[in-house]
C-alpha cells in the first residue's frame, strides 16, 4: 500500500490545511507532530504510553540504528515495528542531517559522505544507495531521501552546488529504492534562505514524483522570521495533494506558524530533550520544575492539561524526583511534554475545521507569552 494524502479542507482564515495521511500502519490526521525515537525508543516512554497519549507516527534515525544495533539485527527481527513493538507509523530520517550535526565531517563528494563514527571514531561512508539499503532493512512506513543539510548561513554559490547535488542524490535514492518509488520515500527540498534555490530544488524533486515532500535545511539556527519567510515562498511550490513535512521543528510557536503556512508534519527532539532536564511546556509558557518556588507547590504542572502526569502528580513531587535524578521523574516530564504538543496539534486541527486558526494563534501566543507578530 502506498503513502497517500487526503486534503480534507483549507482554513478560510489562514493557509493551513486539515488532511489525512494513509500508511501501511494506519492513518493520521494532519497537522501532526511526530515524537522522536532515535534509537528505536522514544526515550523513557513505552509504546503503550505513546498510544495512550495519541501519538500515531514516530521518527527513528537511520544513522544511529546503522551504528547501533545494526540494520541487519533489526531486519532479522522483522523490521522496526516488530523490534520495538510499535504498531503505529514510523518515519526514518536518512542520516543526512545526523552526519553533519554529529560527526567531525571529513569530506562530502559526489559519491557520498566520508566521516567518523561519533562514538568509536572509526572512518565511515554514507551514500544515497547505502542510506536506502539501511532504510529498506529497517522497514519504516516512510523513508527520507539522502540529502545534504547545509549549515546556516551559507553562501549562495555553496548552496546552489549543494542543491544540485542533493537533487542528483534524490534521483539515486529513487533508483536504489527496493519498493516501488510511490511507496514511502519522501524527497527533501533544500535551498537555504534563497528563493531561487528553493524553487530550483522544488522543481527538481517534484518532477521525480515522490509520494510526499519535506522542507529541509531549516531549524539550523536561523531566526524564526527567516524560517517563516522561507516557508511562505516554499510551501506554494509543493504539490497540494501530497504531505508537506518540516524537519526538526517542534516549539509550540513554530508548530502553529508552520501549520498556518501549509505544513502538515513536524518532528523535533525538543519536548523529550528538555523534559530530561526538567523543563516543561505549559499553556502559560515554560516551567523549570527544579526551581525552589515549586518545593511546596502541590498543583499539577499545567492546570489546563488533562494528561496522565497532570491528573496524578504535583509540581512538588516531580521537582523532588527530578532533583534526585529519579528516572520516574523524567518519565512524568516526558509524558507531559509530548502530550502537550500532540494536544496542541489536536487544537490546531480543530481551529482549522472551524476556520479560526489565526484567532487561535493570537490567543495561544498571548497566554504562552510569545510576542505578537
Ligand atoms: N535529512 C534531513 N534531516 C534534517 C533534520 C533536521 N533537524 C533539524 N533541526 C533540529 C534542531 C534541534 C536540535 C536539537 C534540539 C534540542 C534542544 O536544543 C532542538 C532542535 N533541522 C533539520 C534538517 C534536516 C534536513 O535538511 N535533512
Ligand atoms: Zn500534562
Amino acid at each position: 500500500m502506498a503513502i497517500t494524502y487526503e486534503l480534507i479542507k483549507t482554513c478560510k482564515q489562514t493557509g493551513a490545511r486539515l488532511g489525512k495521511v494513509h500508511t501501511p500502519h494506519g492513518s493520521f490526521e494532519t497537522p501532526m507532530f511526530m515524537p522522536v525515537g532515535t534509537l528505536a525508543t522514544v526515550k523513557t516512554m513505552s509504546p503503550e504510553e505513546l498510544e495512550q497519549m495519541g501519538a500515531q507516527i514516530i521518527l527513528s534515525n537511520t544513522y544511529h540504528l546503522w551504528l547501533r544495533p545494526g540494520e541487519d539485527i533489526i531486519q532479522e527481527a522483522g523490521g522496526l515495528h516488530n523490534f520495538m513493538n510499535w504498531n503505529g507509523s514510523i518515519l526514518t530520517d536518512s542520516g543526512g542531517f545526523q552526519v553533519f550535526s554529529l560527526s567531525d565531517l571529513r569530506k562530502i563528494e559526489e559519491e557520498g559522505v566520508h566521516f567518523r563514527n561519533h562514538i568509536s571514531g572509526e572512518k565511515l561512508f554514507l551514500s544515497p544507495e547505502k542510506a536506502m539499503h539501511i532504510q529498506n532493512a529497517l522497514g519504516p512506513d516512510i523513508m527520507m531521501a539522502f540529502d545534504e543539510c547545509p549549515p546556516y548561513p551559507a553562501e549562495h554559490k555553496y548552496m546552489k552546488d549543494s542543491v544540485e547535488r542533493t537533487s542528483r542524490w534524490a534521483e539515486r535514492c529513487l533508483e536504489a529504492h527496493q519498493r516501488p518509488h510511490d511507496q514511502g520515500l519522501f524527497g527533501i527540498i533544500q535551498g537555504g534562505e534563497y528563493e531561487d534555490l528553493r524553487r530550483q530544488s522544488a522543481q527538481d524533486l517534484t518532477s521525480m514524483d515522490f509520494p510526499g515532500y519535506a522542507i529541509g535545511g531549516l531549524s539550523v539556527g536561523e531566526p524564526k522570521d527567516v524560517m517563516n519567510r522561507v516557508l511562505e515562498f516554499t510551501t506554494p511550490l509543493m504539490p497540494d495533494q501530497k504531505p508537506r513535512y518540516l524537519m526538526g521543528v517542534g516549539s509550540p510557536d513554530s508548530l502553529i506558524d508552520g501549520s498556518i503556512r501549509g505544513v502538515d508534519m513536524f518532528d523535533c527532539v525538543l519536548p523529550t530533550r528538555i523534559a530530561r532536564n526538567g523543563t516543561l511546556m505549559t499553556s502559560e509558557g515554560r516551567l523549570v520544575v527544579r526551581n525552589a518556588k515549586f518545593a511546596r507547590d502541590f498543583r499539577p504542572i499545567d492546570e489546563n492539561c488533562d494528561c496522565h502526569t497532570c491528573r496524578n502528580y504535583s509540581r512538588a513531587y516531580i521537582r523532588h524526583l527530578v532533583k534526585a535524578n529519579e528516572t520516574f521523574g523524567f518519565r512524568l516530564t516526558t509524558y507531559h511534554n509530548l502530550y502537550f504538543l500532540l494536544n496542541l496539534m489536536r487544537q490546531v486541527r480543530e481551529a482549522i475545521r472551524e476556520d479560526r486558526l489565526g484567532d487561535f494563534r493570537d490567543e495561544f501566543f498571548e497566554q504562552y507569552g510569545f510576542n505578537k507578530p
